[in-house]
């Protein structure tokens, strides 16, 4: 439950958001849109508990398990690791070598590749092992954030039917319209500190997207 909640970074910066008012629940499904800058990110930091809220509160369910997705989790890996020591040293449970392998071979980690330490794989690769260590951690609610950086078409597809298999609820953030086309049944836009919904699918975001550049750019040669 997110209530009442403002955030600014701090006391020179501007709001991001005002408040805020809206739930997720295990059935979520929604894609967050909107402008560079607008606080897409910072809202899936604020849902995660990275970043508390200057103003107001966001209760959760003391069970719920949440996984955030972002860049910056390549950097947390261990490259000098193959793609088993690592998951081993993250999950002590993981005993066997053979289970590991099999998990790891589902995200495409196959062969020699779950043997070589992770600096000597690609960053479509590790991108893959980040996925497997967020999945063995059976979260409840994913909060993606532009997972498809690195990833080709055919990858993004099994992402996306991964997506749709998966029970839990997701939060998504991605400038790959295709991708939410396929996973998100709501989309929300982030913008002017606060977040609405769009009543329409993606296809018309983008259009109206598309009108609103025509008419900016019709508006600047008007003025030339
Ligand atoms: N740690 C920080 N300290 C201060 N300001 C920040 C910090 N992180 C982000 N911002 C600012 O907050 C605003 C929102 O950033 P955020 O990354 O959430 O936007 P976004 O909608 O995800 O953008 P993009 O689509 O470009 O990724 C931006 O103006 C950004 O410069």
């Amino acid at each position: 439950m997110v209530q009442s909640v403002s955030f600014k970074y701090s006391d020179t910066t501007p709001w991001i958001y005002k408040d805020l008012e809206f739930g997720i629940d295990l059935d979520t499904r929604l894609a967050l849109v909107g402008p560079n800058g607008a606080g897409k990110s910072t809202l899936l930091k604020l849902l995660y508990g990275e970043l508390t809220p200057t103003k107001g509160m966001i209760r959760k369910n003391s069970h719920l398990r949440i996984a955030r997705y972002h860049q910056h989790l390549h950097e947390l890996l261990d490259l000098d690791a193959s793609p088993i020591e690592y998951m081993m040293a993250q999950f002590p449970a993981l005993k066997e070598r053979d289970e590991v392998r099999k998990l790891i071979g589902r995200y495409g980690i196959t062969g020699k590749q779950q043997v070589s330490p992770i600096r000597q794989l690609s960053d479509g690769q590790r991108c893959r092992v980040v996925f497997a260590w967020l999945a063995y951690q059976v979260p409840h609610l994913l909060l993606l954030d532009e997972p498809t950086n690195h990833l080709d078409i055919d990858t993004i597809d099994s992402l996306a039917e991964a997506l749709n298999d998966f029970e839990g609820g997701m939060v998504l953030v991605s400038h790959d319209f295709r991708l939410i086309s396929q996973v998100a049944e709501e989309i929300w836009i982030c913008e002017n500190e606060k977040v609405t919904k769009w009543n329409g699918d993606i296809l018309d975001y983008k259009e109206m997207l598309k009108n609103k550049v025509l008419k900016e750019n019709e508006k600047r040669k008007k003025m030339f």
